[in-house]
Parts: C-alpha cells; structure tokens; sequence
C-alpha cells in the first residue's frame, strides 16, 4: 500500500467492466482478496485514526461493506475500539466508508444519504474503501444529489479512473493503493500520466536545432494571451518564437517585456510549429484556412477552437489534416461547442467526451479541467493527475498551448499524443506546492523545472 500521487511512472487505469474481470480471474487463485483488502484498509486507518474514539465504520450491502467488515474485525483485534453500524458512535476517531464502492449503480436512496450526511458532519476524518461512496468509478461523477468527500481514499487492487477526473479528486482526498498482490492481466483502459523526460539538448545544437514556434492570436485588446503562449514556447526551449499579432502593425514590438520574442507570419514561417487561437478574438477564423492546410504541427487553443465549432467548412479541414499533426486544447465549454452539447452533459463522461471529439476531429484532444484527459485517435487515453486549483487563473491555458508549442518544436517526430501527455503534465507539476499565481509566473515555475 502507497500514497499515489504525485506519480514517478504513468500507471494503468481500469474502469468498471475491466477491474470486474480482473477481480474474478483473480479470485479463481487467490480467493481471500477481500481478506487483504480489509486488512489493508485496518493497516491505514490504524495510522489515520485521531485519538482513543471509536472508528466507526459504515458498512453497505455490498462487497464495499464486507471490505468495511474485515477491517473492523481486524482492528478489534488490535484491540482498537470499534463501532459497525450507520448511527454516529460518540466522539469517532475515523470514519470508514465502506458504503458503496465499484457496485454503486444507481443514485443513492435517502436513507444512505443520510447516512453520507452524518459520517460527513461527524468531525472525523472520513477514509474511503475503494471510492468515496456515491462516487462512480467511470466518470467520477457523483451519481445522485452527493457523495462522500473523504480524506482518504484507498483504492483497491485496480486504479479507477473517475478517482482522477471530474468530480474525483475532490471526493478522495489523498489517494492510497494496495494492489492486494495481484498484477493486472489486461490492457489499461487509460493510463495515468507519470513525468516525462525534457528534449535533449546536445553539446552542438544551436538556436536553429530547436525548432521555431509561430503564435497566431493577439488581436487588439487581447495581445496578453498571445504573448503568455509566446513567453511560455521561448521558456520550453523552443529556438525561435515569433507571433503574428491579429490586426497590430508589423512594425510594434512583439512584446516590450520580452526582447527575445519576433513578429512573424504563416508566409515566411512555413516550417514552424503553430500556437494559434490564443487571444484570436473573431480576426483568427480568417486565417484558419491557411493555417489549417499549410502548418505540419499545430496547436489550436481557445478563439480557434470556437471558429471550428461555428465552422463545418474549417472542421472538414481539421480532419483532413495527417494523423498526429494536430493537438487541440478546449476547456470543457470550448469542447462542448465543438461536440454540439452543453457543458454539463459533458462533464458527465469527460474520458468518453474526449475519446468523441478526438474521433470527430481526427486529432488529439487535451480536455482540460481537474483531472485533463488526453484522447487520440487510435491511443490509449491518459489521464492527468498533476495540477490542482492553482492553474484556475487567466492564462494558464495558454501557458499550456505555448508550452505545448515549444515542445512540439523541439521534438518535430513526435506525434501529438506524446507530445500532450508530456506538456499537460509538466504543466501540472509546476504549480504542485499549491498557493495561487498568475499566469506569468507558471511559466518561471515551467522553466526552473527543466
Ligand atoms: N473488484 C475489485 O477491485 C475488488 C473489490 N472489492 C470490494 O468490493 C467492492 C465491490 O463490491 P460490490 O460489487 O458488491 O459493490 P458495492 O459493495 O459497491 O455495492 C453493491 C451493492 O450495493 C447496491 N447498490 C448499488 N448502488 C446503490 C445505491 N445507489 N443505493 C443503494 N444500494 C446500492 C447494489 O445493488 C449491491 O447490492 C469494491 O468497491 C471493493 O470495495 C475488494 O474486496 C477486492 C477487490
Ligand atoms: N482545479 C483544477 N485542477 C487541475 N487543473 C486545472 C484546474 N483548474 C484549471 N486547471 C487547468 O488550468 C488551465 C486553464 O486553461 P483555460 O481554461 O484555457 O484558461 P485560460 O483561457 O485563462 O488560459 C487548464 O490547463 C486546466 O486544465
């Protein structure tokens, strides 16, 4: 058993369907699984409990509940006070949930709400078996009015993915594993991402080995998100960064802040990598076309990305682009214009939202928010568990697209997917020891961490 995250290597992720066939190959060898996982549960609530009350463990129907059960029993015999049962034991010094876990299946009746309520206001900390109750392993949504935000979750033998997107890091709080001894015998069905290894430098390589990233966005009122895309491609290790400033005259600095930036454009750039959208505004649907056929790698961020949504002409060009040429960035509502939904309806399945729109525009889609999925076209999708509430702030998205640009640049074999999961997740490390910045400065928080 181990705290998760941050993770050193990307890990399998299972959904439902899979740790269900996974679990009952296993049994047929190893039939006391739920033996070890209710001792792995009593192990980590023994370190968790606060004081001499009682852990009070909330049982459920189903196995979830049996997992509930074997731990209770084990930390009897460790002579723990222990309190099975839905009322509030006096003064507890953990709760256990082990309401509902992977069988969760409908929402919540009212009695097990209340129930959720009391382990919820009861003052202790809250240790989730499996998943926090309520919470449904697919989607990480919950699948009634609430559930369970615990403290602790120990997910067991398989890694769910709703424990890491949408609603689920909220719920489970700090995130512990035990494999119960059985290693997965299929394939994944997504991968949480793990670090990926920078672009090598060599000792010769020059201004002209790393590439050349062209941001396209900026128009008037608007230059800020163009030139948080520009700085951030520079400060990935890009050779050169030029940005064509919508309806500026060529003849202004591309950013007085940053000497190191040029003005450029499509005609003289055909080479460079594309960051395009950011700060676009509506001037940015003209020079799609053009982008869209002539740039071998593009970006395509924010106002972009809501031109193609309004645009069934420019989405025929997107698919018609090569495989792996192309990385899209929306958040959530940008994904649900292109997708023709509203944003709820979407968040309720991120994975397989992103899986469609990456289907629909044959391209690789970063669908940002907690817990940003990566989906392409014929790839495993990835997950990303690093980030957090401190990226909620003007810019970071485009942060993001520049810092994708700039990889890309000095990384021009690699395909979009690689080149996604590589900056989405050095995009979250960067703002790991919390607090809240702006965007300008996850970009120094990006470069110190190369
Ligand atoms: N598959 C695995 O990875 C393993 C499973 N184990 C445990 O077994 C759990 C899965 O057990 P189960 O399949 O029995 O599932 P659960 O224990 O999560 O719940 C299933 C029961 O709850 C009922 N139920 C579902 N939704 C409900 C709702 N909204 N309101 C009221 N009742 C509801 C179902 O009708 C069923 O009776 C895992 O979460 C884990 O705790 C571990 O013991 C071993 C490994
Ligand atoms: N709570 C959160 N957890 C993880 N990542 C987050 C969270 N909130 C925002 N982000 C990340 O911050 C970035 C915001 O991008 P975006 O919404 O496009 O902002 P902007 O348009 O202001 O640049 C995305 O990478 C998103 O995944």
């Amino acid at each position: 058993m181990h705290a998760l995250l941050p993770t050193t290597a990307p890990l399998p992720l299972f959904d439902v369907a899979a740790s269900r066939r996974i679990e009952s190959r296993a049994l047929a060898h190893s039939p006391d699984l739920m033996e070890r996982a209710g001792l792995a549960v009593a192990k980590l609530a023994l370190a968790l409990r606060r004081g001499e009350g009682p852990v009070w463990v909330v049982c459920g129907p189903g196995n979830n509940g049996g997992d509930g059960r074997v731990a209770a029993r084990r930390l009897a015999q460790r002579g723990v006070p222990v309190h099975v049962g839905h009322d509030t034991p006096e003064r507890p010094a953990l709760v256990i949930d082990a309401l509902l876990g992977l069988g969760l299946n409908r929402a919540p009746s009212a009695d097990m709400l209340a129930t959720m309520v009391a382990m919820q206001s009861c003052g202790a900390p809250i240790l989730a078996v499996d998943l926090p109750s309520g919470l449904l392993a697919d989607t990480g949504q919950a699948a009634g009015e609430r559930a369970v935000r615990a403290d602790h979750t120990l997910t067991l033998l398989t890694l769910k993915p709703g424990l890491f997107t949408g609603e689920g890091r909220a719920h489970a709080g700090r995130i512990w594993f035990d494999d119960l001894g059985i290693a997965p015998d299929e394939a994944a069905t997504a991968t949480l991402l793990g670090p990926a290894p920078l672009p090598e430098r060599s000792a010769t390589s020059h201004k002209g080995s790393h590439g050349q990233v062209l941001v396209v966005g900026g128009a008037p009122g608007l230059q800020g998100a163009a030139r948080l895309a520009a700085r951030a491609a520079l400060a990935c290790g890009a050779g050169r960064v030029y940005l064509d400033l919508l309806g500026q005259s060529a003849g202004e600095p591309a950013d007085p802040a940053w000497a190191e930036l040029m003005r450029g454009s499509l005609a003289a750039l055909p080479q460079a990598v594309g960051v395009i959208g950011c700060g676009g505004g509506a001037a940015i649907a003209q020079a799609l076309p053009d982008l869209l056929q002539r740039l071998q790698h593009l970006v395509v961020d924010a106002d972009a990305l809501n031109a193609l949504a309004a645009d069934p002409g420019l989405q025929a060009l997107l698919r018609s682009r090569p495989a792996g040429s192309t990385l899209l960035t929306p958040h959530p509502l940008e994904a649900a214009r292109l997708l023709g939904r509203d944003t709820r309806n979407l968040q309720a399945d991120r994975l397989a939202a992103a899986r469609e729109l990456a289907a629909r525009c044959n391209a690789t889609v970063v669908l940002k928010g907690s817990g940003s999925i990566i989906a392409s076209p014929g790839e495993r999708p990835a997950l990303c568990a690093s980030g957090g509430p401190a990226l909620g702030t003007a810019g970071s998205g485009d942060v993001l697209a520049g810092w994708l640009g700039g990889l890309w640049a000095q990384q021009p074999t690699h395909g979009a997917h690689a080149i996604a999961c590589a900056g989405v997740d050095a995009h979250g490390r960067a703002v790991e020891a919390g607090g809240v910045w702006r965007a300008g400065d996850l970009i120094d928080r990006l470069a110190a961490r190369r």
